[in-house]
């Protein structure tokens, strides 16, 4: 299989002080890569750095992250622009919180195209919804014409989720996707993620501090703790065979979910 996307010996700073250490990996196409730890541990940094979002404070002190043979955190902010979208996609905790209020579905995820291509109206519209019923959503035309404030929290977040995939990026990076919905919903948004994965090919970086979730999605594990891998390996063996004092302490908080 092809690998998408490879940290080698990843450090991250903010403000000088290393919070990511000595961090290698990498994900093949159409990979689910689950990255799990407790608060603080420097997850969220992790993809961060690969989208150029750690802001004025992080910086990737030392090592490389490896995309289509270009070296991410050495991008200008032009070139990792054209990235974010096209190539590196993202979807946040909570999606809704990205889109505007007053604003209509279909002027927010037409506007977010025509950022990255030129594209008409009826065209975009035609291509719209196709995604969106490609998503389970019943009457797209419903959703473009909604105010987010219209759509329950859940259907923010696959809304977001079908809006990632407008562009058709190689990779998603996920940053705890379903830890603000309850039980139910949890299940749609992954279910959905693996049809993303199945349909487009798409590789995911699965940030979640939730093991149940990595169980369910993701077909690596990466287990983080203050910053150093503690664990790294197929998601059966990593849960069935925990290698890491870390690991089986946090599994052992967990009750057991099945796939
Ligand atoms: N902008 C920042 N400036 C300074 N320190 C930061 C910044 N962002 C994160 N940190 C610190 O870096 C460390 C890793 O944070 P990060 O958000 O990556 O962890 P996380 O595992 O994703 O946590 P959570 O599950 O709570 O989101 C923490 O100690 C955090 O306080």
């Amino acid at each position: 299989m092809a690998e998408v996307i490879r940290y080698e010996h990843v450090d991250i700073s903010y403000k000088g002080k290393r919070v990511v250490h000595d961090v290698s990996f990498s994900v093949e196409k159409g990979e689910i890569l689950g990255i799990v730890g407790e608060s603080g541990s420097g997850k969220s940094t992790l993809v961060k750095a690969a989208m150029g979002l750690l802001g004025r404070d992080g910086l990737v002190s030392r090592g490389d992250i490896w995309y289509k043979g270009m070296d991410l955190p050495d991008l200008k902010p032009g070139e990792m622009r054209k990235l974010c979208g096209p190539e590196l996609g993202m979807i946040f905790q909570t999606a809704g919180s990205s889109f505007c209020p007053i604003r209509t579905v279909r002027a927010q995820l037409y506007e977010f195209m025509t950022e990255h291509k030129k594209i008409k109206m009826d065209v975009f519209e035609k291509q719209a919804e196709e995604l969106l019923e490609k998503f389970g959503f019943d009457d797209p035309k419903r959703v473009m014409d909604s105010y987010p404030f219209e759509l329950s929290g859940g259907m923010q977040q696959r809304v977001g989720i079908a809006a990632a995939m407008f562009l058709n990026p190689k990779i998603l990076m996920a940053d705890e996707p379903t830890s603000a919905l309850d039980v139910t919903v949890q299940k749609q948004v992954i279910e959905e993620m693996l049809m993303v994965r199945k349909t487009f090919g798409t590789s995911i970086l699965l940030v979640t501090h939730n093991m149940g979730v990595i169980r369910a999605m993701a077909d690596k594990v990466l287990v983080l703790h203050e910053g150093e891998i503690m664990e790294y390996g197929v998601t059966e063996e990593v849960f069935e065979q925990p290698q890491s004092a870390y690991t089986k302490k946090l599994l052992a908080a967990v009750p057991k979910l099945r796939r």
